[in-house]
């Protein structure tokens, strides 16, 4: 069953000249799934994650999560249907420092009225499964940066969302708290069956996707399967990124 179907989706940014940034991209993602995507600087990456995170419209083609298409939707709804179908995973972590790493990963559960019961198990559950049980009462001043993207993933997971979008998720880490990070992704991705569309520069990170799908100029350029060897599949990243060029940045977070 496909989580996320994107079809001949298309953005063209209008101004003084118009962009074309995406251009009739067509692909699936099925349920439990863990995919990558890549391209170099100004590809058109982060267009389409806001395409499909509902952040922006398409100028034509259609986003499917879970059979339905969000972009049909009235403010309200598109609102409730983030929260409920989605969960976000940013580079800068995206918490609030003025709450615990408790308060942080129980906000989207707050906001739906969840008892305080239901909210408990959740909590205990999915912070023992990341192994931040401890850290629940302290700020998030007060913890490592890999132990913050590891409160963003239990925050992203804790209400079951059918997809969960991460973008560029390692790139303020250092290389072993992006072990880490990989490492709880591959845990929910394999022990939960969370669907999973991360968009990623890091060689090292997009090797542990089963697959990694390759945008050049706004188009799909190729897509690569991991199979059961992970620094084969590093390899053929490191092949692919630098036959579809760009700039040394793309290359740059080469790590294993
Ligand atoms: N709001 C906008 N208005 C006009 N052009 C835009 C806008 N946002 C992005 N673009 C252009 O669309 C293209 C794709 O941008 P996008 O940010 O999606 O690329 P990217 O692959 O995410 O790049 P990076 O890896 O550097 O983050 C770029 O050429 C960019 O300049």
């Amino acid at each position: 069953m496909s989580i996320l179907d994107v079809r001949h989706l298309e953005k063209i940014y209008e101004g003084k000249i118009s962009y074309k940034a995406l251009d009739a991209i067509n692909f699936s993602i099925e349920k439990g799934e863990f995919v990558g995507i890549m391209g170099p600087s100004g590809s058109g990456k982060t267009t389409l994650l806001n395409l499909i995170s509902t952040i922006d419209r398409p100028t034509s083609g259609e986003v499917f999560i879970n059979g339905k298409n969000p972009h049909v939707l009235n403010r309200k709804q598109t609102a409730l249907f983030r929260r409920h179908e989605l969960g976000f995973v940013f580079q800068n972590f995206n918490l609030l420092d003025t709450l615990t790493v408790e308060e942080n990963i129980v906000l989207p559960l707050t906001l739906d009225g969840v008892s305080v019961r239901e909210m408990d198990n959740k909590l205990l559950n999915v912070t023992k499964k990341l192994g931040i049980d401890q850290l629940l009462k302290k700020r998030t001043y007060e913890i490592s940066g890999g132990q913050m993207q590891r409160t963003a993933i239990a925050r992203a997971i804790i209400h079951g969302p059918s997809l969960i979008l991460a973008d560029e998720p390692t790139g303020n880490l250092d290389s072993k708290s992006s072990k880490d990070v990989m490492e709880t992704f591959s845990t929910i991705n394999e022990e939960d069956g969370s669907t999973v569309l991360m968009v990623t520069h890091d060689a090292v990170a997009a090797s542990y996707c089963h697959r990694v799908i390759f945008i050049k100029d706004g188009q799909l350029y190729n897509e690569i399967y991991r199979g059961d060897n992970r620094q084969a599949f590093f390899q053929k990243i490191i092949d692919m990124l630098a036959l579809l060029g760009g700039d040394s940045r793309d290359l740059s977070a080469v790590r294993l």
